[in-house]
This record gives C-alpha cells, structure tokens and sequence, in this order.
C-alpha cells in the first residue's frame, strides 16, 4: 500500500488492517478481567476471525430491532473494537472496506471512529463503485500499454482475463465494449457462464491454465502469486496487465524471466490504484466525475514506469519501485 500511494501521489502513507478473533473459551476469560482496552488488544493476539465462520452481519429488520443473525453481535463486536483501537491512533490510520468485509461491518466500526471509509451511503460503498474505479484504471493501463507496443486499439484484441468477481467482471465489460475478444476464467463456474451470455464471442478457459491462452494480454483478477516462475514460461501473451494484488510469486526471477522473454509487465500496484486513490479523493469531498479523470491519471503514472525501464533497461516492477521510493524519499 506504501508503495501504491507514493507512486500514485497520493498523501497517504500504508497499511492494511488484519483481524483477529480470539477462541470463545479465552473470549470469555478475558471478558472477566473487565478491562476494554485489555479485551480489545487480547482481541487482537489470539487465534484468526475468519470470515467464512464468523458471519457476515446481515444488518437488523426495518423495525431496527431484531437482530436477524444470531452471530450478528459477536461480529459487530469484533468491528467495534477494531473501531476503538483505530480512535487511538488518531487519524494516523485510515480503514475501508477489503476483503471479506462489507458496509455493515464500516458501520460498526464507523460507531466508534471516523476514521473509517465506505460506510453505508458513501460513494465507496455504492454499486461496488471502488471495484469499478480499479478495473476502469486496469482498463486504461492495458490500453497504454497496447499502445505501448504500437497496437493503437482493442478491436479484435484477445485478452485473457483470471478471475471474474467484482474487478474482473467490470473490467470485462470496458474491454468488451472496446471490442477486445475476450478469454475468461473462474473457478465458479457460474460466473464464466454469466460472463458468456453478458459479453458476444466470449470463450471460456480453464481456471488453472488461462496464464497459457493464447492472447495478447494475460490480466491476472483473482488471487495474487499466479506469476509463478513456471507459469511465466507458459505465458503467451506480450503484457500481463490485472488487478490481483502481488502477482509475482518469486519477484527477482519472475521479473527477470518476463523482460528476457519479452513479455510486458504492468507492476500490480501502479495497475491497481483506482480503488486507493479513489477512496483518498472521497475523503477530500471529490465526487465520481472527478474521481474518475483521478483515476485515468494511471495512464500517465504507467506510461513514466515504461519510459523509465527502457531508458534505464531495468524491469518494469523495478522502475515502479523506484519511482515509489523516489516520492517517498521527498520531505
Ligand atoms: N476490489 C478492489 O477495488 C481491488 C483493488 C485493488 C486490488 N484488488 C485485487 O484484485 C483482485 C480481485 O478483486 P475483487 O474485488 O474482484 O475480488 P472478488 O473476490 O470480487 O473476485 C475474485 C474472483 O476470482 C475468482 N477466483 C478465485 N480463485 C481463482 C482462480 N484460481 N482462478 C480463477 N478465478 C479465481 C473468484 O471466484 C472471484 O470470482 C484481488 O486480488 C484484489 O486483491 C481489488
């Protein structure tokens, strides 16, 4: 995220927030010393808070009274104190919404702090609009980099693309609408199904495999570490260009493979920022218009890290680095 921010220009330092969740047994042990901050930072020590166990909140009935999941205040419980420890620091820390977590879960922190974002009503949290704005700065980053390599348009274009959630899926639809022929892949199948009806002369691809398809660019949407040093050997696209965040499983080698081989890196974090510098210009009262001219700046930014690799015959992700560290090393 540091690095992200400081080579989108962004004011922000980074970090992430991770959540744990104690075991019952302990939960209540704890709860019998009386404390708050020592039960929010006990909180914090023991075991996981996996969210596929510990249930999304579901929010209460109209009535605004009954709680319509009986898991629903050990969850919010969980975010309120995530809330109190995020007061503490004093706006030195800044949380949204990331995986596994949804509005409702901002709301409750949001009880404690206002240094939360993508709460119920805010831009963020509307028709996934932070997705939207990270496939809309990808979608602009594959068309720079098309260009890049003198290909002036999408038209006819093959393009692979790995995962088809709420990135993914957004992409498909700018690509599409630009002509692109699109290659798609997700391990639920109704998701590649939804994507075949949705966009004309779509094909599918195997989830495993859409690394080695046949195309021009390879856009890794799913999980990161998908850029492994043997699927580099597989690719046979020219730019790999997604959204996943740390696509290189063993970055030195990978890297290196990929500009041996010719192959265009776009570095995830300079492809990705939509979502961040999206959320940065809400916090400064910017509204969707706005945000979105923000937004195609990653053209820009990108178009600096190809000019500086060539120049200096380094690796892409190692010309984003420095551009990064270049912003970060300025008072
Ligand atoms: N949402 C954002 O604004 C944002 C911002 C920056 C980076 N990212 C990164 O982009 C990626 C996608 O984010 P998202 O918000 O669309 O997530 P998501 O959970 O909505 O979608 C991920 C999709 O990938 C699919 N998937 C999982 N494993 C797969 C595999 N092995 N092969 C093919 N498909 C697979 C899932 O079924 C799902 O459809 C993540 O790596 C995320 O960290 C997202």
């Amino acid at each position: 995220m540091t690095y992200k921010n400081a080579v989108s220009n962004l004011p922000y330092g980074g970090g992430k927030a991770v959540v744990w969740e104690m075991p019952a047994a302990v939960r209540a042990n704890n709860l019998d010393s009386g404390n708050q901050d020592s039960q929010d930072s006990k909180r914090a020590t023991d075991s996981t808070a996996d969210p596929k166990t510990v249930k999304q909140v579901p929010g209460v009935d109209p009535s605004g009274s009954k709680v319509m999941n009986p898991n629903i205040s050990q969850r919010a419980d969980i975010f309120r104190a995530l809330g109190r420890f995020l007061e503490r620091l004093n706006g030195r820390y800044v949380t949204g919404l990331d995986l596994g977590t949804t509005a409702a879960d901002m709301d409750q922190i949001r009880m404690e702090t206002t240094y939360v974002t993508d709460t119920t009503g805010s831009l963020g949290a509307q028709n996934d609009f932070t997705a939207e704005m990270t496939a809309y700065g990808v979608y602009t980053g594959i068309v720079t980099s098309l260009r890049h390599q003198g290909v002036p348009s999408l038209q006819g274009i093959p393009v692979a693309v790995q995962g088809l959630g709420k990135v993914g899926y957004a992409l498909c639809r700018h690509l599409h609408a630009a002509g692109a022929r699109l290659i798609v892949a997700d391990v639920v199948p109704e998701r590649v199904q939804r994507a075949l009806v949705q966009f004309s002369g779509a094909t599918p691809a195997d989830p495993a495999h859409v690394h080695a398809a046949d195309c021009k660019v390879f856009a890794p949407c799913a999980l990161g570490g998908v850029l492994t040093p043997a699927a580099v050997e597989e690719l046979r696209c020219s730019i790999v260009a997604g959204a996943a965040n740390n696509q290189l499983s063993e970055r030195e080698l990978v890297v290196r493979r990929m500009q041996a081989r010719g192959i265009l890196y776009a570095p995830d974090y300079v492809l990705n920022a939509g979502g961040i510098i999206s959320t940065a210009y809400e916090l400064e009262g910017a509204g969707p218009d706005q945000i979105r001219q923000r937004v195609a700046g990653i053209a820009d930014t990108l178009t600096q890290v190809y000019q500086r690799a060539a120049t200096s015959s380094i690796p892409t992700a190692d010309a984003a680095d420095q551009m990064a560290e270049d912003r970060l090393a300025q008072p």
